[in-house]
C-alpha cells in the first residue's frame, strides 16, 4: 500500500483520533458478533503500547444524524474493555467541552470511545465544520474502518484534511489482501458472485471479467442470466432492466476466454418460506409459478470442482436463500468446497457471504474474511475508496 500506516509515525504522548468500524449487530443492548471490534485490536493494542492516547471514534447503524438511544456505544465500550482487559472511557458526545475535559483526563496508553458519530448531521454530509471539530480532539488521525473506507464522511475522509493522516493495521491488511488478489492473482483465479442485487453487483461483475479465469454466477441475481439465455424463470428474481447487460457480459466473458459459470439446475419453490414445497429442476425447465430459491446438486458440484482447482477464489454473495435452511444447501456447498480447497487461497468478500461462513463453523478454514460488505465490494469493482485516498502518501 502506498499509504502511511501507524508504523510511519511517532504516536509516543500524542492524541490519536482512531477511525474504526464498531458498526456490530446488536440485540436488546448487548453486542452478539464482535468480530469488527476484535479485528481492530491489533491496531488499539499497538497505540496504547507506544504510548498513544487513543480516542476512537465510530458509527453505529443509521441515526440519520439524530440522537437514537439503542445506537450509542455504550455497550460495545463495554464489549472493548473486557477484550483489551482495560477499562474503555466512553463519552456521550463525540466533540464539543465535554469530550475535550475527558481527553485531558487520559494518560498514556489510555482508551476512550466518542459517541456514534453518525448522530450529528454533518458527519454523512462530510461537513468541514464537524471535521474541524473532530481534528481539534487529536494531534494525529488514524484510519482502521476499512468497513466504512467507501464512505466519504466527516469522520472518514473530512478529517484527514486537518491532521497527518495514516491508516491502521487492519485497512493495511484488507487493501493488501484484496489489492494484490486484484493486480497480480494467483491462477487459476476464480470469483464467485452471489447474492440477491444485480443493479448492486454489476460493476464488480464487469470489473472482474477483465481479471479472472472463472466466474461462478449464483444466488438471485443468477435468474437475470438465465433469463438472457432465453429461458423461462417463472416467479425467480429478475432484474428486468439488466437483461441486455447479462447478455453482454456472457458475450464478453467468451470474447475475453473467461469461463463463465452459470446454475445448470435449481431448487424450486412454491412459495417464499422454509415451509414450501420444493424440488430440483434443469436450469430450462423452471415452472411458471415457482421460483428458485438455491443452486441444484449438479452445480453445486461443478461449482465445487472449479473452486478446488483454483489457486485464489473471491466469494461475494450466497448461492441461494441460505438464511432459511430449506435453502442453504448451495451456499453451504460453497462455503463447504473453499474448506476443503487447501492450496487455494480463499477471500470472503464480507457482507452476507462473511455470515453465512460464520453460520455453518468455517469461518477459520478461510484466508481472509473482509470486515467490510459494500467496502470489499466497491474496492473490487476498482473504484478509489475515499476513507484511503485521504491517507498521506508513502
Ligand atoms: N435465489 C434467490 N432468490 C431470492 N433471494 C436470494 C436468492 N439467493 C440469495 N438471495 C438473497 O440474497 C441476499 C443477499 O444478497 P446481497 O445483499 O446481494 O449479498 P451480500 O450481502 O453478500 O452482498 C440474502 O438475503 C439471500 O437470501
Ligand atoms: O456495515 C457496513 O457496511 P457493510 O454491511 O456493507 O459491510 C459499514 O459499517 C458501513 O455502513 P453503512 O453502509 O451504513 O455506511
Amino acid at each position: 500500500m502506498n499509504k502511511k500506516t501507524v508504523r510511519d509515525i511517532d504516536v509516543k504522548g500524542k492524541r490519536v483520533f482512531c477511525r474504526v468500524d464498531f458498526n456490530v449487530p446488536m440485540q436488546n443492548g448487548v453486542v452478539t458478533d464482535d468480530t469488527r471490534i476484535r479485528a481492530a485490536l491489533p491496531t488499539i493494542q499497538y497505540l496504547m503500547e507506544q504510548g498513544a492516547k487513543v480516542i476512537l471514534a465510530s458509527h453505529l447503524g443509521r441515526p440519520k444524524g439524530k440522537v437514537v438511544e439503542e445506537m450509542r456505544l455504550n455497550a460495545v465500550a463495554e464489549r472493548l474493555s473486557e477484550l483489551l482487559g482495560k477499562r474503555v472511557v466512553k463519552t456521550d458526545e463525540a466533540y464539543g467541552d465535554a469530550v475535550k475535559a475527558a481527553i485531558a483526563e487520559m494518560n498514556e496508553g489510555d482508551v476512550l470511545l466518542l459517541e456514534n458519530v453518525r448522530f450529528y448531521p454533518g458527519e454523512e454530509k462530510n461537513d468541514p465544520e464537524l471535521a474541524k471539530a473532530f481534528a481539534e480532539l487529536a494531534d494525529v488521525y488514524v484510519n482502521d474502518a476499512f468497513g466504512a473506507a467507501h464512505r466519504a464522511h466527516a469522520s472518514t475522509e473530512g478529517i484527514a484534511h486537518h491532521l497527518p493522516a495514516v491508516a491502521g493495521f487492519l485497512m493495511e491488511k484488507e487493501i493488501e489482501v484484496l489489492g494484490k488478489a486484484l493486480s497480480n492473482p494467483d491462477r487459476p483465479f476464480t470469483a464467485i458472485i452471489g447474492g440477491a442485487k444485480v443493479k448492486d453487483k454489476i460493476g464488480v461483475i464487469e470489473n472482474l471479467l477483465d481479471k479472472v479465469d472463472n466466474l461462478i454466477i449464483g444466488g438471485g441475481l443468477a435468474y437475470t442470466f438465465v433469463k438472457a439465455l432465453g429461458h423461462e424463470i417463472g416467479k425467480s428474481l429478475l432484474e428486468e432492466d439488466k437483461i441486455e447487460l447479462a447478455k453482454s457480459f456472457m458475450e464478453k466473458a467468451k470474447e475475453k476466454g473467461v469461463n463463465f459459470y452459470m446454475p445448470v439446475d435449481t431448487v424450486v419453490a412454491d412459495d417464499f418460506s422454509n415451509d414450501a414445497n420444493k424440488k430440483v429442476v434443469n436450469i430450462d425447465e423452471i415452472p411458471s409459478d415457482w421460483e428458485g430459491l438455491d443452486i441444484g446438486p449438479k452445480t453445486r458440484e461443478l461449482y465445487r470442482n472449479v473452486i478446488l482447482k483454483s489457486k485464489l477464489v473471491i466469494w461475494n454473495g450466497p448461492m441461494g436463500v441460505f438464511e432459511m435452511d430449506a435453502f442453504a444447501e448451495g451456499t453451504k456447498a460453497v462455503a463447504q468446497a473453499l474448506a476443503d480447497a487447501k492450496d487455494t487461497y480463499t477471500v470472503i468478500g464480507g457482507g452476507d457471504s462473511a455470515a453465512a461462513v460464520e453460520k455453518f463453523g468455517l469461518a477459520d478454514k478461510m484466508d481472509h474474511i473482509s470486515t467490510g460488505g459494500g467496502a470489499s465490494l466497491e474496492f473490487m469493482e476498482g473504484k478509489q475508496l475515499p476513507g484511503v485516498v485521504a491517507l498521506n502518501d508513502k
